[in-house]
């Protein structure tokens, strides 16, 4: 079999190892610290140090490489945040020789391109810092995109069990080349030969088993209780944060994640797909937007052609379709 990307996918698993140490040992002692963005959403010392960790260990292979992350040192680079940073650095000896303050904020920032090119990697350093906020679940996620299509993912879900085979382990790695598969190991054991995934054979709609969002501002659970009533369903759609929703749709445990727009004015952000998207998409599984349409990764930092998101194992995807699209409701501008 071809070793296609084998190098690419070699190193993102490394990273997003590295960057599992360090999110959970910052999850293990934090307590709601966190800066609030322009955009008012949390960030936390662990998705900095975990960017700049990622950004450094991609940059040290593929020294030219292009990396679409999505946080900045610039709040960082202020005197009033040094506290801050100095805590970052803290984090980053448990894993690295012992970086600068300087060389931490440069690692950060490799990761401002802006996309829309060739080839480039996207990251996100924590997906759902909500989630890792209430010590739920997050992902920190890598893909490598290549003309557009996404081509090596590696997806780690630190709070994610690990299946019987591995006595159930807390923190697992999802990982995909295209062509080639979705995989899984445990992030405790890197040496063991990891299982493929495939997604779940559920045919019958009114059996499918869907998972959403936590946040009810990120993908409208009203529209999708809709949908469930639309299909027949009398279950409820499971909640959990991250891209780990398209893990257990990967591994079967799902059938169907929606990400329902609430607002008229939000792009979803690549890094908040890029990964998960392969991962199930090697499993067998099929993602769209809510039109039906392919996920666009080569106009910049967001899917500014798309709205919303519809994942599921292949086969209940035109169902799952239909009913989206017959219960629509109009997004309002503000969430
Ligand atoms: N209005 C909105 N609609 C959809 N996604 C949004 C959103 N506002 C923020 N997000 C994204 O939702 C992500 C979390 O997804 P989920 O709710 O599935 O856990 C956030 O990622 P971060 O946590 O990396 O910032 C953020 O990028
Ligand atoms: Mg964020
Ligand atoms: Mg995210
Ligand atoms: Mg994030």
């Amino acid at each position: 079999m071809s070793q296609i990307y084998e190098a690419e996918l070699q190193t993102a698993i490394e990273a997003v190892r590295k960057a599992s140490q360090i999110c959970r040992s910052v999850q293990g002692r934090i307590d709601g610290e966190k800066m609030d963005k322009a955009d008012r959403s949390p960030v936390t010392i662990a998705d900095y140090a975990s960017q700049a960790i990622i950004c450094s260990t991609i940059r040290a292979s593929f020294p030219e490489e292009l990396i679409v992350a999505e946080e900045d040192a610039r709040d960082l680079r202020t005197g009033e945040c040094s506290p801050f940073l100095d805590q970052i650095v803290e984090e980053l000896k448990a894993v690295e020789e012992s970086p600068t303050a300087e060389q931490t904020l440069d690692w950060i920032d490799f990761g401002n391109h802006s996309g829309g090119t060739s080839r480039f990697w996207t990251l996100d350093p924590i997906d759902g810092t909500k989630g890792f906020l209430r010590k739920e679940q997050y992902a920190i996620s890598l893909a490598l995109i290549v003309d557009g299509e996404i081509q090596v993912a590696a997806l780690a879900c630190p709070n994610l069990r690990a299946t019987d085979a591995w006595d159930n382990a807390r923190g697992v790695i999802f990982t995909a080349v295209r062509g080639m598969g979705a995989r899984l190991c445990p992030l405790d054991l890197p040496d063991v030969t990891p299982h493929s995934v495939r997604v779940s054979g559920t045919r019958t709609a009114s059996a499918a088993r869907m998972c959403e969002s936590v946040e009810s501002g990120h993908s409208s659970h009203d529209w999708s209780s809709r949908i469930l009533s639309a299909i027949g369903s009398t279950s409820e759609a499971v909640r959990l944060d991250s891209q780990a929703k398209y893990g257990v749709l990967a591994r079967g445990e799902a059938d169907v994640y929606l990400r329902l727009p609430v607002r008229k004015d939000y792009s979803e952000k690549i890094w908040d797909h890029a990964g998960g998207v392969l991962v199930v998409e090697e499993a067998g599984g099929k993602v769209t937007d809510i039109d039906g349409n392919p996920l666009d990764f080569s106009l910049g930092t967001t899917l500014k052609s798309n709205r919303g998101v519809v994942a599921t194992n292949g086969l209940l995807h035109d169902g799952i379709l239909a009913a989206v699209q017959s219960s629509s409701e109009a997004p309002t501008a503000e969430a």
